[in-house]
């Protein structure tokens, strides 16, 4: 019996502890389900409180004494005895911030950074060490939420949206011991716990491809076709500013989820994304702003290269300006992971991207370069350089910075040299895109931005399918990890179990229609999965009946 399972179990008769006890313990999913749709509505105040008799260490001479702990709203205090509760506490330290760590089997500790506090516990079993841990962690966890300033910009929208997600736990666990048995497997294939997961899925993650969508209002200003190739450019090397410092995996969407991103109060844009097909797995997504709208396929090919991984995107994205009808299309570079055995996990992009005008093939178009890595190299790191040329094969704007920080954008005035090697002078270069600097501390909340942040907060009125209602990863961003491994096995078997349902009706001899997502249909003479055009109707009605029970 893992020492969660046992702690599950223990949680269930121990009600002379005070945990607070889920009747129906035996259909354990359930409960965990709605243990997290409890904490949603107000998770500040579902943390459970509990008390006992526990082992303190106190020092050389005395070692580990007996003393009465209390759990009471995100402070863990202790008494010498029971009878004292009711007195001033010996001690007491704040869960928000504090680090809870397992020593070994019935230990475990506490601690705080300021005031710098330390309690050192020995409980009487690993079960009644994994209930004081739970309990701690969500009371973490809930204090932590609390604590956390909640207000962001003053949007017109007038919306309050969270600017951070509750610290990531150190849960140490080596990758490679992962990973090592799955050479030749996909990416998304790997079962992997969550450790190496941010609480994001791949849907909100592409979501992010739109962070810095400002640049396309800047772009379907400009008169000057090229100069608008140029400022697109831009746009598409911000898309990787995230994939510098944020080395975790999304959770791989399941068949039929979505993820929706209404920003229009504040940002201009919204966003609705579906996982339309799960073998091979492919998101479509589609946003659309006064000014523009973009829709892509993903979907991606990974490979071991020894020491590190690559990540092939395949599928297109594009864009079309509202004004001008021009529709621009580009596919995307390959990731690159770096270190994958041992060291530090870092990433580089790399590969030649080509924006073309999607509406005339010899028309203008930017070519991007995307510099690789290299150890001897003279380049300077994650650099990007990119011309646009127009019909005629005539070089008319420069591009040049680096994905994780700015990117510049410069007139040819003049070309010199050969043809095979160029020159150019050029007039002066303007900022197209510049990084906005990381939300403080965002080192202990995986690296996410502030808009990384708020894709995922509870959000009302959103498709039963959405990523927000999936209860593995809301329990992984609650630092319960032990309990999202568990969800998340459950969610892949149930969709395994669908699809079993599918492949043994057809061998009856039954006509199966094949999947079809809700929200995208194929089109055109690529198949592409494109936007249906239903899904904000059908949320402004509530009318979700079509959606499949996937969580
Ligand atoms: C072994 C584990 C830890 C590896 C984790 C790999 C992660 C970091 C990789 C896997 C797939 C990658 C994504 C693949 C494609 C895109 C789309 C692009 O427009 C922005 C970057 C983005 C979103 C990448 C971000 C980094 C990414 C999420």
């Amino acid at each position: 019996m893992s020492s969660s399972e046992a702690a599950a179990q223990q949680r269930g008769h121990s009600s002379q502890t005070g945990v607070n006890v889920e009747s129906t313990t035996n259909n354990k999913t359930k409960s965990l389900a709605q243990k997290v749709r409890k904490r949603d509505n107000n998770q500040a105040h579902q943390a459970a409180d509990l008390q006992g008799y526990l082992q303190k260490w106190t020092n050389l001479v005395k070692g580990f004494q007996r003393r009465w702990f209390v759990l009471d709203q995100g402070v863990l205090s202790y008494y010498l005895d029971q009878s004292e509760a009711q007195q001033q506490s010996r001690g007491a330290i704040k869960l928000s911030g504090a680090l809870i760590e397992h020593v070994d089997a019935c230990t475990f500790s506490v601690t705080s950074s300021s005031p710098e506090l330390n309690f050192r516990i020995k409980a009487a079993s690993e079960v009644e060490r994994q209930t004081w841990i739970v309990a701690l962690e969500l009371a973490k966890t809930a204090a932590t939420v609390d604590a956390a300033p909640q207000q962001v910009k003053s949007s017109e929208g007038g919306r309050c949206r969270r600017t951070r997600v509750p610290d990531k736990p150190n849960y140490p666990l080596s990758l490679w011991s992962i990973v090592k048995n799955c050479i030749g497997k996909d990416l998304t294939k790997i079962p992997m716990p969550v450790n190496f997961n941010e609480p994001l899925s791949m849907l909100q993650r592409l979501t992010e491809d739109y962070e810095y969508a400002d640049i396309l209002d800047v772009a379907s200003t400009c008169e000057d076709a090229c100069e608008q190739l140029a400022y697109l450019a831009a746009f598409t090397a911000s898309a990787y500013a995230t994939t510098s410092n944020r080395i975790n995996k999304p959770f791989n969407p399941l068949l039929g989820e979505t993820f929706e991103c209404d920003r229009t109060d504040d940002l201009g844009w919204r966003c609705l994304a579906e996982q339309v097909s799960h073998h091979p797995p492919i998101a479509a997504l589609h946003c659309e702003s006064d000014n523009w709208q973009c829709w892509q396929e993903f979907s991606m090919t990974s490979k071991f290269r020894g020491k590190y991984m690559q990540i092939i995107p395949l599928g297109t994205a594009y864009v079309s300006f509202n004004k001008t009808g021009t529709r621009y299309s580009w596919r995307k570079v390959t990731t690159t992971i770096n270190n994958i055995i041992v060291g530090k996990l870092w990433v580089d992009q790399q590969g030649e991207m080509e924006i073309v005008d999607a509406n005339a093939p010899h028309g203008n178009k930017c070519i991007l370069n995307y510099v690789p890595y290299s150890y001897f190299g003279r380049e300077i790191q994650r650099s990007v350089k990119g011309v646009v040329i127009n019909g005629q094969k005539q070089a008319k704007w420069l591009v040049r910075g680096t994905w994780d920080e700015q990117i510049e954008i410069a007139p040819v005035l003049r070309t010199l040299g050969t043809p095979e090697n160029p020159s150019y002078s050029t007039g002066e270069y303007k900022v197209a895109w510049r990084r906005r600097p990381a939300p403080v501390d965002s080192e202990k909340f995986y690296n996410l931005t502030t808009l990384a942040c708020q894709l995922n907060e509870p959000e009302e009125g959103v498709a039963p399918t959405d990523s927000r209602h999936r209860p593995d990863q809301r329990l992984m961003e609650q630092g319960l990890w032990d309990e999202s491994n568990q969800e998340k096995l459950r969610l892949e078997e149930k969709q395994r179990g669908v699809r079993r349902m599918r492949e043994e009706r057809v061998k009856q001899g039954f006509t199966v229609p094949d999947y079809e997502p809700l929200w995208f249909k194929r089109e055109g003479a690529d198949g592409m999965h494109v936007y249906n055009n239903k899904y904000w109707e059908a949320k402004a009605t509530q009318s979700w009946s079509d959606c499949p029970d996937i969580y």
